[in-house]
């Protein structure tokens, strides 16, 4: 080990501090302060396998990859870094660096080695969108094609640069885990996540209970908050599990009750915490906070545990706590309603990954609720957990069906890898039957049962979507996973005979090009001719009327029909009769959303932004040149926040109608001008709203068009899902899952090429962790 860099020496470098985050896959400039590569050698051309064995035919295949946007700058950088600071790195290290670190731009926390070498491809970004794969470089199943998986281990025995994880911790860059077989490969931040997540788990799972409830109490809590039922009710079941845990997790598809499930779980540890005393003897109620990973997603929880708490009747349930039981509105008022988001929790600090409560400034709080939890990467997770105080319990809500973040790590999923089959062991399920009253079917049983699986709970009825519901049926359908039982060619068929069926709630839209009128008639007014009876009829499950689907037509006419006629803006209680109109445009927007895969190409939000805008403008919806369609603002304009904004309080996330009020600020100032303001709901859930000048805000665009992956923790009224006309390694059966459980009333599946939908939905998204394994 000749030139081992004094980095090694210290403590171990941040590797990403050093060189610079950069986006998945559009990496294309070259990094500063790099050696200039020579010249590919021909070996790479001829002979691809060179670069397996010569470091410098290995750097020119990584420069070709990086040219063509299938591998990061960045993970390229890496792997020099590497090579400069220890002269003797072998490159089939130097390669499982770069692959290594790729896969975090992609989601994944770690490389799998065996799993590469089964599928190369997939271990690089290919292709990137736009990319029509002509004249390609060589692929890494055919620099791969010969690697055996011992050869590519031995490799990584390199004590400089790459720890073994199972011995005492070290400072290298680099650490290796072998477990079940595999071997990963790890950047150490993210392993260090990775135990972090695990150790802070597995020490909630196995915590000894606090002092048990009496064993009558929790029965007769549970029997207060669920009506009787003669089988298994698995909200009641998870409330139970949930309560006696210090970590739970509660999945479960769109409409599964998740929400209503915590609303009664809040309700039960605090009538169980005010009804005994506390350490100084009066009883306290605990102190319990709702987070949720964006703003978009806070708000929602927010309006809609607020309705659940003023809806819940606490009257048994006050009656059933405590000796004497407890009173009713000292319990409902410590219900918790306010939703925050995770980075205002823990307090995020301008210009660093550090946030201000950590494990040596914990958070003050008895029980935190996380909400959306499928949205929570890798680091998230691991600095909630490091910043929770050991005692306060921690609850996951989320479906872990859902896309996972688009950093590294499906926390969620991971977890919940076991859920679908319960995997409760003997004691859990007398545990249950005893506290809720009810058998636990066999099939949910194991004798091997791991501490993990009692700790969540799946939630697996649908109180949205009933058997009547196409958005509900398909959503099921997408999601089966394939098995031995159901093949390939058995999904399509289920997915494709959904639409077969006459459901008054799903429509299919074929687009010939990127011109098709049917395009703008679909953007416009929804194109209510697509559903069944023109979409006229329906009723909701409480026998209310459903209306017919709408396109963005709908909020750009109550823009127009509901225009303040007040000739000034005002101030304070004086700008109401604009805060009520922006609330209304907001809330009409909210009815119709087109969601599609990509960002770039004509299917992709860069193209089909200004094409959506244009076919407004031809319906005389918006007066924009195509300057302004493209790159400018103008009245309507509705814009999406794509960064948290703390000095603004705007979040990730947060949705905004560009609108044109009164220049005038008060009755005395001469009116007649107007200006461009950008009307945003308050993060708060409030339904205060945010008048912003366009010039302020910083990272904001146009949502005509929104990728699925932004669309999470959002739903809308009529989603129009647009899936492009090319394969792409984006588009799963996970993005498809998601886009359709947008959907409320009415969904629109938007197909620009036949067949798109079956190669979605025979997708699968694998992320490759260590988590959820062995917990
Ligand atoms: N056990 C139940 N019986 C009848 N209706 C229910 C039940 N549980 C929930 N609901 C109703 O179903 C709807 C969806 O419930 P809820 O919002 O709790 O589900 P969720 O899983 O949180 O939904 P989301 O997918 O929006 O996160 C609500 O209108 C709720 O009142």
């Amino acid at each position: 080990m000749s030139k081992r860099s004094k980095h090694h020496d210290d403590a171990t470098p941040d590797l990403f501090a050093d060189l610079g985050e950069e986006p998945a896959s559009n990496s294309q400039a070259p990094v500063k302060g790099l050696p200039a590569e020579p010249e590919p050698p021909q070996a790479a051309q001829g002979n691809v396998q060179a670069a397996l064995h010569d470091t410098q035919a290995l750097f020119a295949l990584l420069d070709r990859w990086v040219e063509r946007g299938w591998l990061r700058a960045l993970d390229r950088a890496l792997a020099s870094f590497f090579e400069r600071e220890v002269s003797d790195a072998p490159p089939l290290l130097l390669l499982a660096a770069a692959l290594a670190s790729h896969q975090l731009g992609r989601g994944h926390v770690c490389l799998d080695l065996a799993q590469t070498l089964a599928a190369p491809d997939l271990a690089l970004s290919l292709p990137p969108e736009g990319d029509d794969l002509s004249d390609p470089p060589p692929l890494p199943s055919e620099l791969l094609a010969e690697l055996e998986l011992a050869t590519w281990r031995a490799a990584l025995n390199h004590p400089a640069l790459v720890a073994d994880g199972s011995e005492p911790p070290g400072n290298t860059p680099l650490v290796r885990s072998e477990r079940d077989g595999n071997v990963r490969l790890y950047l150490r931040r993210y392993w260090q996540y990775e135990q972090n997540i695990r150790g802070l788990i597995g020490a909630r799972l196995t915590a000894t209970p606090e002092a048990e409830t009496d064993t009558a109490t929790l029965p007769r809590a549970l029997a207060a908050l669920f009506p009787q039922s003669h089988e298994l009710d698995w909200q009641q079941a998870a409330c139970a599990l949930a309560s006696r845990s210090r970590f739970a997790v509660i999945t479960g598809g769109p409409g599964t009750g998740k929400t209503t499930t915590v609303v009664k779980l809040l309700a039960l540890l605090q009538a169980l915490a005010l009804g005994e005393p506390g350490p100084a003897g009066a009883p306290r109620p605990l102190r319990i906070r709702l987070a949720a990973p964006t703003g978009k997603a806070a708000a929602r929880l927010n309006e809609s545990i607020a309705k659940q708490v003023q809806g819940l009747s606490l009257v048994e349930l006050a009656a059933a706590a405590g000796q004497q039981g407890v009173d009713i509105s000292t319990l409902r008022d410590s219900i918790p309603t306010e939703v925050t988001t995770l980075h205002r929790l823990l307090g995020s600090r301008p210009d660093t990954r550090h946030f201000r409560h950590h494990a040596g400034n914990p958070l003050a709080l008895d029980a935190l609720v996380i909400d959306e939890a499928s949205m929570v990467d890798i680091e998230m997770m691991a600095a909630v957990l490091t910043a929770l105080p050991p005692k306060a319990r921690l609850i996951l809500l989320g479906d872990k069906d859902q896309l996972a973040s688009v950093e590294a790590g499906a926390v969620l999923g991971d977890l919940c890898q076991r859920a679908e089959g319960g995997h409760y062991t003997p004691a859990t399920c007398d545990w249950l039957e005893r506290v809720i009253g009810t058998p636990i079917p066999e099939r949910y049983r194991d004798e091997a049962g791991q501490p993990l699986d009692q700790a969540i709970a799946m939630l697996r009825v649908s109180h949205r979507f009933d058997a009547k519901s196409g958005i509900g049926q398909l959503a099921e359908a997408v999601n089966r996973p394939l098995g031995p039982d159901h093949g390939q060619k058995e999904k399509k068929r289920a997915v494709r005979e959904i639409f077969q069926q006459d459901y008054a709630d799903i429509a299919r839209l074929a687009l010939a090009d990127a011109d098709d009128p049917a395009l703008d008639r679909l953007v416009v007014n929804g194109n209510p001719a697509g559903f069944a009876n023109s979409g006229a009829g329906r009723h909701d499950r409480r026998g209310e009327p459903i209306t017919p689907p709408v396109g963005y037509g709908h909020y750009l006419e109550v823009m127009k029909s509901a225009r303040p006629a007040q000739p000034y803006f005002g101030e304070g209680d004086e700008r109401q009769p604009y805060d009520d109109w922006a609330r209304q445009v907001l809330t009409a927007h909210g009815h119709f959303q087109l969601l599609c895969a990509l960002r770039k190409g004509a299917w992709g939000i860069q193209g089909l932004n200004p094409r959506i805008g244009r076919a407004l403008r031809r319906a005389g919806w918006l007066k924009a040149s195509d300057l302004e369609l493209e790159q400018g603002w103008f009245e309507g304009r509705p814009v999406l926040v794509t960064r948290n904004d703390y000095g603004l309080g705007l979040m990730n996330g947060d949705i905004g109608i560009t609108l044109a009020v009164p220049e005038a600020r008060s009755a005395i100032d001469s009116p007649g001008r107007t200006l461009l303001r950008v009307a945003l709901p308050a993060s708060d859930g409030s339904g205060d709203i945010k008048w912003v000048l366009p010039s302020r805000l910083q990272a904001v665009e146009t949502v005509f068009a929104m990728t699925v992956h932004k669309s999470q923790g959002s739903e809308f009224t009529h989603t129009a899902l647009l899936l492009p006309d090319a394969p792409n390694p984006i588009l799963t059966r996970e993005l498809v899952y998601t886009g359709i459980t947008r959907a409320r009333d009415w969904l629109t599946l938007v197909e620009t090429r036949r067949g798109m939908l079956d190669e979605a939905v025979t997708r699968e998204v694998v992320r490759v962790s260590g988590l959820g394994k062995e917990q």
